[in-house]
């Protein structure tokens, strides 16, 4: 994160509800968004991930102001956005890109046509444009496409444009809604990618709504996870992987991280291999696997690891291993003792 930390952070929101109305005349209004206290750090890839209907895309129409609070704030580069005035609104949307799922390009333009349009909202010169333009579909590697019409090019051709576009009148804040969702593997690595290089290159803070823990763990510095308009947990990526609080967080995280043996398969497991069951939780700070397996040789205690795997998100390793320790009782527990303040770990139950 290139984030001083003594900065305000770029964008802040404090007790945010929005309500909308009920469906009918005299049903009571729905809170899409409950409460949300959220700070989004200068220079950071700060991303919100929550299942359908969880409230992540009002949030976004929030920052932006493309729908009023209904109560609470949201302050963008020192600026509260709920009380601006039109000029201002231009001004505040002036200064953040959005990158949509379904693109939000014109199909009958060409690419250039597509980039040249935010540019021309702007005022911008026509000989600025084509210096501007060029810079942005090297930027994205679509230099060769300038020409080519929207409706020709491929999804992820597509999104390089859309991000582009968002590019195009320099903005601080990126918004990508659900950017990689249309688009397959290999082309939602490439756009995430894309959307690393964004921030890490040209220092754009990047707001990354998805419902895809892959993309977390791939690009972003922290999360937010939603559930039914509520943050249910914040914190940095590798703190939320290695360790995650709430329900839903650990089924997001399970999607990608499958080290934690549900009770069946431990059940399955167990009928397999003899001994006590115990999990090692390894995390970046205290990754010292051969220091634990040592003292488990000097103590005549064997193991066998019988489920989970070490990840890696930039840089730093975490995960569970499960082993089946055999051997005299009392020496397993010596030997557990004294991995104690090397590693954490658990008997699995
Ligand atoms: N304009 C609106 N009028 C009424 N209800 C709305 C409106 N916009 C969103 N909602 C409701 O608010 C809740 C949150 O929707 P939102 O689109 O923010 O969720 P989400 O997490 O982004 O999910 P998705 O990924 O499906 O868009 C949902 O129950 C939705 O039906």
């Amino acid at each position: 994160m290139t984030a001083a930390a003594t900065e305000a952070p770029l964008v802040e929101l404090r007790g945010v509800v929005k309500e909308f109305p009920g469906a009918r005349r005299g049903d009571s209004p729905h809170r899409a968004v409950d409460g949300v206290d959220l700070s989004v750090e200068r220079g950071e890839i700060f991303a919100i991930i929550g299942y359908s209907g969880a409230g992540k895309s009002t949030l976004v129409r929030l920052v932006n102001a493309l729908e009023p609070v209904t109560s609470g704030s949201v302050v963008v580069d020192g600026v509260d956005v709920t009380a601006l005035s039109e000029k201002g609104l231009r001004e505040l949307r002036l200064g953040i890109g959005m990158v949509f799922q379904q693109f939000n390009l014109m199909d009958s333009r060409t690419v250039w046509g597509n980039l040249a349009f935010p540019l021309t909202v702007a005022g911008v010169a026509k000989a600025e444009q084509q210096r501007r333009i060029s810079e942005l579909l090297h930027f994205v590697g679509l230099a060769d496409k300038a020409h080519a019409h929207v409706s020709d090019l491929s999804g992820g051709q597509k999104q390089r444009v859309g991000i582009a576009r968002a590019l195009a009148t320099n903005p601080r804040l990126l918004l990508a809604d659900e950017a990689t969702s249309a688009l397959d593997p290999d082309t939602t690595r490439d756009v995430l990618d894309l959307l690393a290089r964004v921030n890490r290159e040209l220092g754009i803070t990047v707001l990354l709504i998805t419902h895809e823990m892959d993309a977390v763990r791939r690009i972003a510095h922290r999360v937010a996870v939603m559930e039914a308009g509520k943050v249910v947990e914040t914190g940095a990526v590798l703190d939320v992987f290695a360790d995650p609080q709430h329900d839903v967080t650990r089924r997001f995280v399970g999607t990608v991280v499958d080290d934690l043996p549900a009770p069946d398969v431990v059940a399955a497991l167990r009928e397999r291999h003899p001994g006590r069951f115990v999990r090692l939780a390894f995390r970046s700070t205290s990754v010292r696997q051969s220091e634990a397996f040592a003292a488990f040789l000097r103590h005549g205690v064997e193991f066998e690891l019988v489920y989970g795997g070490i990840e890696e998100i930039r840089g730093s390793s975490f995960g569970n291993l499960t082993l089946a320790l055999t051997g005299d009782d009392a020496a397993v527990d010596a030997a557990l003792a004294e991995i104690t303040p090397v590693v954490a770990w658990t008997e699995v139950a």
